[in-house]
């Protein structure tokens, strides 16, 4: 059997991975591609770290051009992490002619379209199914297994690390701080947790969705996030009250040709298959005219996989060259990109205010809904002391700019504090 090199950029988590199930599952992988695939050279930073897998036959280096300009290597797989240094081993890569597999989503989310010309100029393969929700096969799920459905709304827990922490506060209470530190103990967390948090990693998982959900090429800029920062025990408490589940969502939906996505702690009936995703699990939950609601759960993170996934798209990329039909890229199908208006973007909203409990008060508060012609679902008022109370309102189903026009005017109101609003969905 003939064999096939890999050069692997990063030996930490995922690499690490790689080089175990490639070894572990080898004569499967054989059967399937025909060729016998190992990991040649693998860069690092350090040689001097200890690794586990060390008697495999691969040389280390910390010189990426080993790597990357080794004529005996047809697949290149980035798993280092980073993105300016990593655009450049891979666009080098590319130019050398050989097929790229990265698990890096900051890389694809930013820089992807580039590397997707990049890729097609050279007739190489470029795959990156571990950058979004690691283990769950969901990339390859979307363009192949519904290639045929017209898609409406894919919805996904993509943060492992978000997900873990407001299990935690949900059924132990415990404070946000406490919940982020066991997240970081237990390695969910990127090394800076602020794009956990912030909904920033989540919003680059969703622009590699968005694109190949719906062909549209949207930028993390069209992207509004809002992370779990400011999110706090007690409107866990409140939402419970009122028969739902918080979770932090991405959110992207097509109506009449155009999409909205969006990244925002969501309030989810119990009942709801997102509302038992529990602790650093991942799940995307998609919608098509023809297949209806179906829902991809599992792992989002973690070594093996994460691996399973990059292994997966080595796979692919070994059958296209034996079948001599090489430079695929996820993204075939493409659609005119355009962003849905905030007037033309309906849901429905948990709003939390705070309130003097004067006569009048109330009523202004429903004025400026009103206003915008907002009805409520469901209204809760809790006293806080003698003179101040918490509102909270589920709405009926509205535009964001109705809502944004609603909170500003409420916001200017004396004897009213808007103190968050979080979406609802069904
Ligand atoms: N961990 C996970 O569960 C998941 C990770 N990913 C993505 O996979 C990628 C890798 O993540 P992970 O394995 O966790 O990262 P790690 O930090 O565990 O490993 C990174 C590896 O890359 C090497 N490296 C980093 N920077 C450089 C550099 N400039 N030059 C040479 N080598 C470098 C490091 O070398 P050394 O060992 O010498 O320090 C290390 O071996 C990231 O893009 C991440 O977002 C995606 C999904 C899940
Ligand atoms: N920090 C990320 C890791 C995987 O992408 C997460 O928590 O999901
Ligand atoms: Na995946």
């Amino acid at each position: 059997m003939s064999s096939l090199n890999v050069g692997v950029l990063g030996f930490g988590t995922v690499g690490s991975g790689v080089v175990r199930i490639l070894n572990e599952h080898q004569d499967k992988i054989s059967q399937i591609t025909g060729y016998d695939i190992a990991i040649t050279k693998v860069l690092v930073r350090d040689l001097s770290k200890a690794r586990r897998y060390e008697n495999t036959g691969i040389t280390l280096t910390t010189n990426a051009n080993d790597v990357i300009g080794d004529p005996s290597i047809a697949i290149i797989v980035e798993v280092m992490g980073t993105i300016e240094t990593a655009y450049d081993y891979v666009v080098k890569a590319l130019q050398a002619g050989k097929h790229v597999v990265t698990a890096n989503k900051d890389l694809i989310a930013l820089h992807g379209d580039h590397l997707i010309t990049i890729a097609r100029e050279n007739n190489c393969d470029l795959f990156y199914e571990a950058s979004v929700a690691g283990g769950i096969p969901i990339l390859r799920t979307i363009v192949n297994g519904l290639a045929s459905d017209h898609l409406k709304k894919v919805m996904g827990i993509v943060n492992g690390t978000t997900n873990f922490m407001l299990t935690k506060m949900t059924s132990e209470g415990l404070t946000y701080n406490d919940a982020l530190q066991q997240a970081q103990a237990l390695g969910f967390a990127e090394s800076d947790p602020t794009n956990d948090v912030d909904g920033i990693d989540a919003a680059r998982k969703m622009v590699i969705l968005t694109r190949l959900s719906f062909g549209m090429n949207v930028s993390l800029d069209d992207v509004s996030a809002t992370g779990i920062r400011n999110l706090t025990v007690d409107e866990i408490k409140l939402a419970d009250q009122l028969g739902y589940t918080i979770k932090l969502l991405g959110i992207s939906e097509e109506t009449n040709g155009a999409v909205d996505v969006c990244v925002t702690p969501t309030l989810l009936p119990k009942t709801h298959p997102l509302a038992g995703v529990h602790n650093e699990n991942n799940a995307v939950f998609v919608i098509g005219e023809a297949a209806g609601e179906t829902m991809y759960y599992g792992p989002g993170a973690g070594e093996l996989p994460t691996a399973s996934s990059v292994v997966s798209d080595i796979i692919s990329i070994a059958k296209n060259i034996k079948l001599g039909t090489t430079g695929n890229v996820f993204n075939s199908y493409v659609h005119e990109t355009n962003k849905l208006a905030d007037a033309n973007c309906y849901a429905k909203y948990f709003v939390r205010l705070k309130m003097t409990d004067e006569t009048g008060t109330f009523l202004k508060m429903t004025q400026r809904f009103t206003e915008q012609n907002i009805g409520f679902s469901r209204i809760l008022q809790l006293p806080e002391n003698d003179d101040q109370a918490t509102v909270v309102v589920i709405t009926h189903t509205t535009s964001r700019a109705n809502l944004h026009e609603a909170l500003a005017a409420l916001k200017n109101d004396n004897g009213i504090v808007v103190h968050s609003h979080y979406r609802v969905e069904d």
